[in-house]
């Protein structure tokens, strides 16, 4: 396991917490700038925290504290296979020579290096590329050559930078494939940096959010969708029906809107609290008709791409906008033009309450989530 809990100030603030199981892959995301890329340095040892432990299969790699470093391995002596987005293979020699290179210290015989290597590209699908040079190859084949590259060094963890954001969706998907079938027989940590919600959700077994060089979050995809630990994390992760309100004794107020919902009180909120509140898009019924529990609303936005519209409601009676997507189908089904009026259900078992706390409140990091049904 690779267990991460680093802090520094500088050169960029850093307060980073996570585990990767072997095995697992791990993704890494957040806005630009965030400090996803810093993060994978530290692990790897391109940059220092200032304190807290990186440890790999119990080794210790970093430890420090109170500016006491005790233990900093160097980075050759931390065993990572990198991949970025650029290839970076080595423009004069070919694919099998890339792959060998590197592993001189561990392999003097060249000739078993070079089957070593030939091993390796045989595994990640592209033995016939073997004597091609670089610029003899496609963006995807370079990453393949590339990924060949950081494996046959036998890495105890392995690092991807985004390694997927400069090629093109169908070579993508191939790619995406190949690392699904040997992350498995590997039995290594990995880490996915990546910008992309959606690569992250179908590649990793879980998400880390991190914003601001803080990790807010770590859940697998679904969990984080459903139950984001606060509406900063819901923000990043794309979920764009966030509302908030306050909580009082089992109902539930939507902020700007006269509308107030029971809730069943798990006694987990105080009452009184403001709170955020999100809903995902399997939790909205659009109805053309007014039925028990539904929110009469107006039709303020209609755009489609493809089969899919994406439509926004004004709450009538209020300033609260719900967006919901459909198909082109439900649209003609449910008769919804721009200005025309629907009719608005919450699945009360989809709401997710997460109490706000004040800026200054020390807590506010940990801010927990606390689904609460109707
Ligand atoms: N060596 C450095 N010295 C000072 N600041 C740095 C250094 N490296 C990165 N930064 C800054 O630290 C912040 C985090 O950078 P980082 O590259 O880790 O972000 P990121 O989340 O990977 O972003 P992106 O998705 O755009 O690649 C950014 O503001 C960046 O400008």
């Amino acid at each position: 396991m690779l267990k991460l809990q680093i802090s520094q100030t500088a050169p960029m603030p850093l307060q980073i917490q996570l585990e990767c199981l072997p095995g697992e892959l791990h993704a890494l995301v957040g806005p630009s700038g965030s400090g996803k890329t810093s993060t994978l340095r530290v692990i790897a040892g391109l940059m220092q925290a200032d304190e807290g432990l990186i440890q790999c299969a119990d080794i210790d790699w970093f430890s420090a504290d109170h500016a006491k470093v005790n233990v900093n391995l160097p980075t050759a002596d931390r065993s990572c296979g990198f991949l970025f987005q650029q290839y970076a293979l080595f423009p004069h020699l070919n694919a099998l020579e890339n792959i060998a290179i590197p592993l001189r210290k561990h392999h003097p015989d060249s000739i078993e290096r070079l089957q070593l290597a030939q091993k390796w590209l045989d595994k990640l699908g592209i033995s016939e590329l073997s004597q091609r040079m670089p610029q003899e190859l496609s963006g995807g084949q370079q990453q393949r050559v590339a990924l060949a590259r950081a494996l046959a060094r036998q890495p105890k963890v392995l690092l991807l930078d985004e390694p997927f954001s400069a090629i093109d969706i169908p070579t993508r998907q191939d790619l995406y494939k190949t690392l699904a079938s040997i992350r498995k027989e590997l039995n290594i940590p990995i880490l996915l940096v990546t910008h992309d919600l959606k690569e992250a959700s179908l590649l990793a077994d879980r998400i880390t959010v991190i914003d601001q060089g803080i990790s807010l979050q770590t859940a697998s995809p679904r969990m984080l969708f459903q139950k984001p630990r606060n509406s900063r994390v819901a923000q990043l992760v794309g979920i764009n029906n966030i509302f908030r309100g306050v909580f009082s004794a089992g109902a539930l107020s939507l902020d700007g809107s006269p509308h107030v919902f029971q809730v069943v009180d798990k006694g987990k909120i105080p009452a009184g609290q403001k709170v955020a509140w999100v809903i995902p898009q399997s939790g909205i019924s659009v109805h053309s008709q007014t039925m028990p529990k539904t929110l009469a609303a107006t039709v303020i936005q209609l755009s489609s791409i493809g089969q899919i519209a994406s439509i926004q409601f004004l709450i009538k009676g209020s300033d609260v906008v719900v967006n919901w997507e459909a198909s082109s189908a439900e649209i003609k089904r449910l008769a919804i033009q721009l200005g025309s009026e629907a009719h608005i259900e919450f699945d009360a078992q989809q709401i997710h309450i997460m109490p706000l706390r004040p800026i200054n409140d020390p807590r506010r990091l940990q801010e927990s989530g606390s689904a609460i049904g109707l």
